[in-house]
């Protein structure tokens, strides 16, 4: 059976006209984030005049900030493409989802502090509202509340803020009954070892932009929202990175820290069928008869779920591996991606395909052949990973893999049974340990005026 493969990502236009921000293909991260708007930056504000006061920015606490680059009249430099692109914050879904994945990425989890539900839903809402207004912001290139000025001199870099909400925020709230079934808790798996501290959640926020102080700065604005709002405080933090924009010749799909090209066969923005996989349906739209959603629910519709997953490499062993040997547990060439049936990165996966001695090419527990829809009744995913490094362990292995996230319409319909049948005979599964794990349901992005989240706490 020959395989579709997806398109290779095509190059971003230098300026998309709505929405899209720098094109809709997560696996293609090498691309600038390219929405270049009419909209004031942070930096134009300050090289035309506009100074720190239109800025808000921090005076006297601790460390004056006084824009010191402003100078009337004077004309900015025009900053690089990655530096200009803006990601639209308003919209149907939020940001970050299709988004292509930047160059740095932030995960955090919350836990809402106790009090009785009604206190604690009303505070979870002044708090998403005030998350709100500062991802709107920050995405802008506008300052946020009381700026501390560390992406004073840089564009918004494709920055976007996601939001979402774990099983457990609705318990803390009072509003059980508008849970979504999608995100009763995951299964366990038997290869799981997981840190529970480190994993679940009540919110969870994640930050992506392609220069790292910018991501840094939106990091500490939500943290430090959250901290000042006293309703929630961090529960854990991962964070993760991809190759920056610029750093190959021509837009590739990225590598993993195995070295092996990762992406290739993601689902894509103009695939038919692909806001059924990844995006719940409006009640009265298509693909509703597939959905297990009740009334109580609706207000997901346009909204996503994802799955996070902590996936530590076994390094050492596996660059102990010969080359045919880590070819074969993926079931694609390590140089440039191509399946091993022959062709190039996007030439299709032939799973029929047989040696002269009549065993299967893509062997029976390549990593492709075992995660691909055809053997999952058309199990899809969006995947949106970034990498990891958090140093060395007490045995000096590396700290390092994946921050394995995925995004779906219906877990328990994607990620769940592909997990389960990678958990019962996947050829990578023994260079791998998933250590942390969450799900959340990010619902339906917000409109002007709203706040995301505001169909539920105040539908
Ligand atoms: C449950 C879902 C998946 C987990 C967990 C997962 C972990 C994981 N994967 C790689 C490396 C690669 N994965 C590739 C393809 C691929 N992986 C999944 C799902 C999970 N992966 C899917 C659905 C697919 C696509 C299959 C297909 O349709 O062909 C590839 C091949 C290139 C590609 O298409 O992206 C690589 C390489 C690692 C390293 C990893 C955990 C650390
Ligand atoms: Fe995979």
């Amino acid at each position: 059976m020959a395989r579709r493969n997806r398109r290779p990502a095509a190059p971003a236009p230098a300026t998309a006209p709505s929405g899209a921000g720098r094109g809709t293909d997560p696996a293609a991260p090498q691309q600038p984030a390219g929405t270049p708007t009419g909209g004031v930056s942070r930096r134009a504000l300050l090289a035309t005049g506009g100074g720190a006061a239109a800025l808000g920015l921090v005076v006297g606490t601790g460390g004056a900030l006084t824009g010191a680059r402003a100078v009337a009249g004077e004309r900015p430099t025009p900053l690089s493409a990655v530096g200009e692109a803006v990601v639209p914050f308003h919209g149907r879904h939020q940001p970050g989802i299709t988004t292509p994945a930047q160059a740095h990425g932030h995960l955090l989890g919350f836990d809402l502090v106790p009090a009785p539900a009604p206190d604690a839903r009303r505070a979870a809402g002044a708090l998403l509202r005030r998350w709100t207004e500062l991802a709107a912001a920050l995405m802008a290139g506008e300052p946020g509340e009381r700026d501390t000025g560390v992406a004073l001199d840089a564009g918004p870099s494709g920055l976007t803020v996601t939001i979402g909400f774990g099983h457990s925020f609705f318990d803390a709230t009072g509003l059980v009954e508008r849970r979504p079934r999608a995100l009763r808790p995951l299964p366990d798996f038997s290869a799981d070892a997981l840190d529970r501290e480190r994993s679940d959640g009540d919110l969870w926020v994640a930050v992506g932009a392609d220069d790292a102080l910018v991501a840094f700065h939106a990091l500490r604005a939500v943290q430090r929202a959250a901290d000042e709002s006293g309703a929630a405080r961090l529960r854990w933090q991962h964070s993760g990175f991809n190759r920056a924009p610029g750093a190959t010749a021509s837009p590739m799909t990225a590598r993993n820290l195995m070295g092996q090209v990762d992406g290739t066969n993601n689902p894509r923005e103009a695939d038919e069928g692909f806001a059924g996989h990844v995006f719940v349906p409006d009640p009265d739209g298509p693909g509703a008869e597939r959905s297990t959603a009740r009334a109580e629910e609706a207000w997901m519709a346009g909204g996503s779920y994802v799955v996070m997953r902590r996936i530590r490499m076994l390094l050492d062993q596996w660059e102990q591996e010969p080359l045919a040997e880590q070819e074969a547990v993926i079931g694609r060439r390590k140089a440039d991606g191509a399946p091993l049936t022959g062709g190039e990165e996007t030439t299709p996966v032939d799973l029929d395909a047989r040696t002269a001695e009549g065993a299967p090419v893509i062997a029976a527990n390549a990593h492709v052949r075992v995660s691909a829809p055809e053997s999952n009744d058309g199990a899809t995913m969006l995947r949106r990973p970034f990498s990891y490094h958090d140093g060395f362990r007490d045995d000096g292995a590396p700290d390092a893999g994946l921050l394995f996230l995925c995004w779906q319409a219906d877990p328990y319909r994607a990620f769940v049974p592909v997990q389960r049948k990678l958990d019962r005979g996947d050829a990578l599964s023994p260079f791998l340990r998933h250590e942390a794990s969450a799900l959340f349901a990010v619902p339906p992005g917000a409109a002007k005026g709203e706040y995301v989240g505001q169909g539920l706490l105040e539908g």
